[in-house]
């Protein structure tokens, strides 16, 4: 659906040329939704508003839905972005108009004539949750219905791409979950290809597919969201699953320990979590757990154990290597 071919972006400033994007190459399935990660100042802003040319690359290709989008004119331009729909942090709703009038707008805006936008933007907010809220206006709506607002106008004229910039940065955990959980449906139902620039893993862990990490302009590391949590490759990913998965132990307890620390994850299912009472079972050797969880990476469970196994050396090596044949990743800590 999207492909980015070498894609960059270099601004020219008074101090001289800032890199944006570096030579971003990336092709985001149709009916996906992609998650682009990283820092502030990584390069995710530009990289998402180069997919519809808000910001235009200073070389490579965007080809969206089979469109090179950078041959086309201006007018074919804007005919083309009508398939790509988009919101952002700051919602961008006109103070003065009313819900009904602010997603009327971007339809009025693409030439759909006055007896059908009624309609429309009443399946458009009936489909965000906010039949109720029509002739509010945006200052009476709290963060979170300003967000369904603009995702309402969004998807007015049919969009087979969507691109959210930091969507749900500015609002609550709990807020935040029901503006996935939209999102979510909105890519499920309407089989709209989704892109999320977010520098919270939180969100990635929620609803992405497959994600991206980027530094100083470039994707550092991409893959499978379950893949990206399970076995990071890069430092920087790893710090960014840290922010779902820490497995800090406090130093007073890891004094304490005289035995040997293992560290299990395996795919949460009941039957490998039987391992481990296997395990105790089989030799004699005590397992202390220290942390255990298991996180649901868009709903693939991922367990993940941190244990302290004693007794006899022998025994507690027997375990181990128990461990190691049954369980994908065992490491000793
Ligand atoms: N209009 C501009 N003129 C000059 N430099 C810019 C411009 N827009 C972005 N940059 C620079 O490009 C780089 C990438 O910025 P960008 O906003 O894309 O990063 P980001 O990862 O989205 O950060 P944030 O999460 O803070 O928005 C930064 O060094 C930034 O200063």
């Amino acid at each position: 659906m999207i492909t980015l071919e070498k894609v960059a972006k270099i601004y020219e400033t008074k101090s001289g040329q800032v890199v944006g994007v570096d030579n971003v190459s990336l092709t985001i399935n149709k009916g996906e939704v992609y998650g682009i990660v990283g820092y502030s100042g990584a390069g995710k802003s530009t990289l998402l508003r180069c997919i519809n040319i808000l910001e235009r690359p200073t070389s490579g290709k965007v080809i969206v839905d089979g469109v090179d989008l950078l041959k086309l004119k201006s007018k074919q331009l804007r005919v083309a972005r009508q398939s790509i729909g988009m919101i952002f942090q700051g919602f961008y709703l006109v103070s003065s108009k009313t819900v009904f009038e602010n997603v009327a707008f971007a339809l009025k805006a693409a030439g759909v004539e006055k007896t059908k936008r009624k309609e429309r933007v009443l399946e458009l907010l009936e489909l965000v949750g906010l039949s109720d809220k029509a002739d509010h206006y945006p200052t009476q709506l709290s963060g979170g219905q300003k967000q369904r607002v603009s995702i309402a106008r969004a998807l007015a004229n049919n969009p087979k791409v969507l691109l959210c910039d930091e969507a749900t940065s500015a609002l609550d955990p709990s807020t935040t979950k029901s503006i996935l959980a939209l999102l979510k449906k909105i890519n499920l139902e309407l089989g709209i290809t989704i892109v999320i620039i977010t520098h919270e893993m939180e969100v990635v862990k929620e609803i992405c597919d497959r994600c991206a990490v980027m530094q100083d302009g470039k994707v550092v590391e991409e893959g499978p969201t379950y893949d990206m949590f399970s076995n990071p490759k890069e430092p920087l990913t790893l710090d960014f699953i840290k922010t779902v998965l820490d497995f800090e132990l406090p130093q007073k307890l890891l004094d304490s320990i005289s035995g040997t620390l293992v560290r299990l994850q395996f795919r949460g299912e009941l039957a490998e979590e039987a391992v481990v009472s296997d395990m105790l079972q089989k030799f004699s050797v005590k397992g202390n757990i220290l942390h255990g969880k298991v996180e649901y990476i868009k709903e693939t469970p991922l367990g993940i154990f941190i244990m302290e196994l004693v007794g006899e050396k022998t025994e507690q090596e027997k375990a181990l290597a128990y461990l190691k044949d049954r369980v994908k990743q065992v490491e000793v800590i």
